[in-house]
């Protein structure tokens, strides 16, 4: 199988480069074809969504991985169309590309698609409502993608972390090296999700012979607030010797955290039709060492 993953650099895409590579040939873009470490893959600017149909067709690839995003949530309520851009007509395009070569693409999209309104965990098939430009343009992608007519698979994750890249994990032990003192939102509710096993996941999804179609939800197993999530961080982070010594977390309400990008109250996300396609998520908190200790090394 030759696989063309786009967006390589990204939390989700560092991972699939090491969890695809076993499935076949893997050709890997980033916006510049650097890929670190000396190494060149293919450069796409996904905002320049013309040089996409080329490329795809160029490679000629089996299936296609889109794991790059917009993912500032709150600069994105500044560049609408930026996001709208890369979260929507790339993957349009990209979806376009694939579905007249007769492959399908693999993407990626977010709990911020919710209102975060619900009393349950949402299901693939919940009516979406999102709240700020970015879960606006990541929903946007997914009605293009659907609409393009091809073969594909949404993967919907949420609260994603990862050992290199910018995420609440990694800001949290930053901000323990230089505060006593924090203060963190305990009413927004979901799954924190680590990439590495995320892009795990992919991969056994992806070498299935009959691979699920449509939309799956895939985060960890049950939930926490960023607040608990913070002092699990803390907690890990000081048995493993991350950080010297843990701050005190303050539980704030969202409205003491005044932020540009309303966020959803609870997006939590039903993963029942994952687990029947045989991938049983671990709970978020048995899942955080791993990722921990990757930081550390
Ligand atoms: N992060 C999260 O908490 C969540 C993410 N998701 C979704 O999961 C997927 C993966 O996210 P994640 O790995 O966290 O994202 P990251 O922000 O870590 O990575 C996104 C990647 O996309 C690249 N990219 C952005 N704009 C362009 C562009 N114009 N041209 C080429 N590349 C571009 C970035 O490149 P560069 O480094 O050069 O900017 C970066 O490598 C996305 O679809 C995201 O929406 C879903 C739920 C939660
Ligand atoms: C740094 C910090 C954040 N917060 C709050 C702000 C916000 O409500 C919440 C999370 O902050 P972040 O900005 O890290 O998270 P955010 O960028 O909103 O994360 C989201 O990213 C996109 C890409 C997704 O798709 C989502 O699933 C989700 O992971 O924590 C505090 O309360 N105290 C703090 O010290
Ligand atoms: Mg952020």
């Amino acid at each position: 199988m030759k696989c063309l993953l786009v967006g390589g650099n990204g939390q989700v895409g560092h991972e699939l480069r090491r969890s695809l590579a076993p499935l076949g040939e893997l050709l890997v873009t980033t916006r510049d074809g650097d890929l670190g470490n000396g190494l060149r893959g293919e450069a796409l600017d996904l905002s320049r969504t013309g040089d996409i149909a080329p490329l795809v067709e160029r490679v000629a690839p089996d299936i296609v991985v889109n794991a790059a995003a917009y993912t500032a949530v709150d600069r994105a309520e500044q560049e609408r169309e930026l996001a709208f851009r890369v979260n929507a007509e790339a993957p349009s395009a990209l979806a376009a590309a694939c579905a007249n070569a007769g492959i399908p693409l693999v993407h990626y999209s977010t709990d911020y698609v919710f209102n975060g309104r619900g009393t349950r965990p949402y299901r693939e098939d919940d009516p979406t409502d999102p709240l700020g430009v970015y879960g606006q343009s990541k929903r946007a992608g997914e009605e293009a993608i659907q609409s393009a007519g091809g073969d594909h698979l949404i993967l919907r994750t949420a609260w994603v972390y990862a050992a290199h890249g910018h995420n609440f994990m990694r800001t949290m032990l930053k901000l323990a090296a230089d505060r006593d003192r924090l203060r963190v939102v305990d009413d927004q509710v979901g799954s924190p999700t680590p990439a590495a096993w995320i892009a795990d996941a992919t991969a056994r999804l992806l070498s299935r012979a009959a691979m699920p179609r449509g939309i799956v939800h895939l985060t960890t197993a049950g939930a926490t607030s960023w607040h608990g999530f913070a002092e699990a961080i803390f907690e890990e982070g000081v048995r493993r010797g991350a950080i010297a010594r843990r701050p005190h977390v303050t539980p704030i309400p969202t409205a003491d955290y005044p932020t540009p990008a309303a966020r959803p109250a609870y997006s939590v996300l039903d993963t029942a039709l994952l687990a029947s396609h045989g991938i049983e998520p671990p709970e978020w908190r048995a899942a955080l060492p791993d990722t921990l200790e990757q930081a550390m090394r």
